[in-house]
């Protein structure tokens, strides 16, 4: 792989070419995920992943891609390439300036420019430490030497090839105002088309920033003819709070990432800032993006998948929970009208376009939201059954904390299945392990006070003691459905939910208990007997659909766990047959 400089020549293009829009109301939008974003620990892409994202990112709209650092590595030197030549020459729709970035030196700006000249609008994003504290400690430079070197390296840069160059100073929040005025004024001069604010260690608070960017406008020379931008770090968890305050002080280039993601605690978030300019408007003076903002969740989307970085569910606009509802009196806001707790519009960010309010049932969640998700899965209940299973809703809560559809069709089931069981458990027996199959033994008792023992062997334990059950109940039925999760909480509490269904041959269908829709001839089956989904039970097995039952079982042993659920679903199969 070459890396050596290209000898391609850009042609000179006036400011208002190198950017998406001179309207002084645009804020453009560089996407450093590729770059800063890269810097998370563990956010590594490969080639490939980077370019998916670049494609990605073009559909969002973004202004400038900075595509990566082509010294850094072969790979991202491949990866910026790659994306110069692919991304940065898409046509008939947005066309964004792919940048790379480069240190104040000449190795480095000759990298970028093999990686990036083949973009059509190719960008050097150059950048050089400005604090004391940087300057002395890590560049072991004076002021002086620094400017000298960013002067020098912009105008080496020109001389490459480079027409469009942005100078980031870093650490230009700890760094002397009027030296970085001066510092700006001579790359300005020195063919620098942006000039960047970089709050590096993510130190400022809003309150000092608008100050600060405003400051640089008012008294860097030759400012009008530079692009003010703002780079925000989020240390102090304020990077999108102080890169909209640079905007309101005049910063019209804000550099962001997908998820927030960057070096240490990460950079301002582009979904965040975007949707705030959006739906503040009216405070943000008018200010807009370019930015397709239903592209927003399927580009986070992607770029976790490509760097393995999970976002934490309650992030604004693209965390799980952004558009969930949890507790009562939300829940009862948001299914009433949905903009009573929702301020966001879903469909602008790209979630879906049924836009039904997320209601999470649990500890917290009241009637209006219980009864509005068992009228979803069949149930109309009111009055007092409404409260008995919203007491048991409760109860539930209690040991779990994600209450799914299939609990809440246990609840009712179990409410209406208030006769003795058939048959209970005697005892369990299980021997397993790693040699050879499983073996359980099983006593069952039934109603009529008597026993029955069996013994069976199977791959596993729960296996072997469902065969051994079968072989003692003696009904043609299958398991339809197997599900164990954990409870939370100290004990490990092993909760199973089962289906089975009578084994008649046929196709069966999963409806576990009475309904109070779909059944075409307006009658629910009978208490304690089982739904499906198209009518009552002869016109079921007419349409020869096998019945299903489901049960669920609760303990500290999961195989015990598994032979309740087994019997209480077994149990409701039984009475039925026997009732009917
Ligand atoms: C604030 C930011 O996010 S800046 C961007 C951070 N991104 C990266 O660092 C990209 C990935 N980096 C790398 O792969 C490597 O650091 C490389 C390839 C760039 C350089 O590697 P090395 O040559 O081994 O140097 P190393 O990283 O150890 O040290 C950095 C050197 O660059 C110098 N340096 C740091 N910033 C600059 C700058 N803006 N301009 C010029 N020199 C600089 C340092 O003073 C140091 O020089 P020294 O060797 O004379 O002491
Ligand atoms: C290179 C600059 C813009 C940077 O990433 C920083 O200062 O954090």
């Amino acid at each position: 792989m070459a890396l050596l400089p290209a000898t391609i020549t850009a042609t000179v293009r006036p400011l208002s070419a190198l950017n998406s829009s001179n309207d002084p109301s645009y804020v453009r939008i560089l996407d450093t995920t590729l770059r800063d974003g890269e810097q998370a620990p563990g956010g590594a892409m490969t080639a490939e992943q980077k370019i998916a994202v670049a494609r990605n990112l073009v559909l969002l709209g973004v202004d400038v891609i900075d595509a990566g650092f082509p010294i850094s590595s072969p790979e991202d030197f491949n990866a910026v390439k790659l994306i110069a030549d692919e991304v940065g020459n898409m046509r008939g729709g947005h066309e964004p300036v792919i940048m790379a970035a480069a240190r104040c030196s000449k190795i480095d700006i000759d990298t970028a420019w093999a990686a990036v000249s083949g973009a059509r609008r190719p960008r050097l994003g150059t950048f050089i430490a400005t604090s004391e504290i940087h300057m002395k400690h890590k560049l072991k430079k004076n002021a002086d030497e620094v400017v000298a070197i960013a002067r020098e390296m912009v105008a080496y840069a020109r001389s490459v090839g480079f027409q469009d160059i942005s100078f980031a100073a870093e650490d230009s929040l700890r760094s002397d105002k009027d030296f970085l005025c001066r510092i700006f004024g001579e790359v300005i001069k020195a063919g620098a088309r942006t000039v960047i604010i970089a709050d590096t260690v993510g130190c400022s608070m809003p309150s000092e920033i608008g100050g600060f960017v405003a400051y640089i406008r008012d008294h860097t020379p030759g400012i009008e003819n530079a692009i003010v931008s703002i780079h925000c770090h989020n240390d102090l968890g304020l990077a999108n709070a102080n890169t909209l305050a640079g905007i309101e002080a005049g910063a019209r280039e804000v550099e962001v990432t997908i998820n927030g993601i960057g070096e240490r605690a990460g950079n301002a978030a582009l979904e965040e800032v975007v949707m705030a300019i959006k739906c503040r408007k009216e405070l943000m003076g008018g200010l807009y993006t370019g930015v397709n903002t239903k592209y927003l969740i399927a580009t986070s989307k992607m770029v976790v998948e490509c760097t393995g970085l999970n976002v934490q569910p309650h992030k604004a606009i693209v965390g799980a929970n952004a558009f969930s509802h949890e507790s009562g009196i939300h829940q009862d806001g948001v299914l009433k009208f949905k903009g009573t707790y929702e301020f966001i519009s879903r469909e602008d960010i790209g979630l879906d376009l049924t836009s039904e309010p997320s209601i999470v049932l649990g500890k917290l969640s009241g009637r209006h939201a219980l009864k509005s998700r068992l009228l979803k899965l069949g149930y109309d209940l009111d009055g007092t059954e409404l409260d008995d299973i919203f007491k048991k809703f409760k109860l539930l809560t209690a040991k779990k904390k994600n209450i799914t559809d299939d609990d809440i069709e246990e609840l009712v089931c179990s409410k209406s299945m208030q006769s003795e069981p058939i048959w209970s458990l005697g005892y369990l027996q299980v021997m397993h392990g790693t040699m050879g199959f499983s073996t359980a033994v099983v006593k069952l008792l039934n109603v009529d006070g008597q026993e029955r023992i069996a013994c069976s062997m199977g791959r596993g334990p729960v296996d072997a003691a469902y065969k051994a059950i079968d072989n003692i109940i003696q009904t043609p039925m299958k398991l339809v459905e197997y599900k164990n999760s954990f409870l939370d909480g100290i004990h490990a509490i092993s909760l199973t939910q089962v289906v089975v269904s009578e084994d008649n041959g046929n196709i069966s269908t999963h409806c576990p208990c009475t309904k109070a829709n779909g059944y075409s001839n307006g009658h629910a089956p009978s208490e304690g007997a089982i739904g499906h989904s198209n009518g009552n039970d002869s016109s079921k097995k007419a349409n020869g659909h096998a019945m299903s039952f489901s049960g669920s079982g609760e303990s500290t042993d999961l195989v015990v766990s598994s032979v309740e659920a087994y019997l209480r679903a077994v149990n409701r199969m039984v009475a039925k047959k026997e009732s009917s």
